[in-house]
């Protein structure tokens, strides 16, 4: 799969054991940075260009970090197709696809260990949306506000 990852300085550590972790894998990384530690970088100007691309669909699935994983998670969802959430247990890293079309995973580096997080973002990445009518008429509400 072609899976983009961003982080600022609060993720970059673990955005960078997350791009080993998913290359040994075998998918196809795209680093939209920060590409080094700055301890002054603002996670907007990381994760604005993950979620851009998510939406334009150059790539299949994004994974964002920063501190928490709550700034990744806000500001992507302000970009249109994207459906982001913080995830911090494996359950909603899988069922956030499932029921809910998830195409962005946010993770906080200062939270969620790095073995952890590659499970999360490995769960993730397996999960497909199940179509069901139910789930597809509750994403079609969230999709119309877009419209
Ligand atoms: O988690 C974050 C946003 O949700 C940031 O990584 C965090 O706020 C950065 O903080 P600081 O500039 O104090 O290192």
């Amino acid at each position: 799969m072609k899976v983009g990852i961003a982080a600022d300085h609060g993720g970059f550590e673990l955005k960078e054991t997350l791009r080993t972790f998913l290359t040994n894998l075998g998918h196809e990384v795209v680093d939209f940075g920060a590409h080094a530690y700055e301890s002054t970088d603002d996670y907007p100007d990381k994760i604005i260009p993950l979620a851009k691309a998510v939406s334009r669909k150059e790539i299949e699935r994004g994974v964002a970090v920063c501190g928490s994983g709550v700034g990744a998670a806000i500001v992507a969802n302000k970009i249109p197709g994207v459906r982001a959430a913080l995830i911090n247990d494996h359950f909603s890293a899988h069922q956030g696809v499932e029921d809910d079309d998830m195409n962005l995973i946010c993770l906080g580096g200062r939270i969620t260990g790095n073995r952890v997080a590659e499970e999360f973002v490995q769960a993730f990445l397996e999960a497909r949306f199940s179509g069901a009518e139910r789930h597809l008429r509750r994403l079609n509400k969230v999709i119309d506000l877009e419209k």
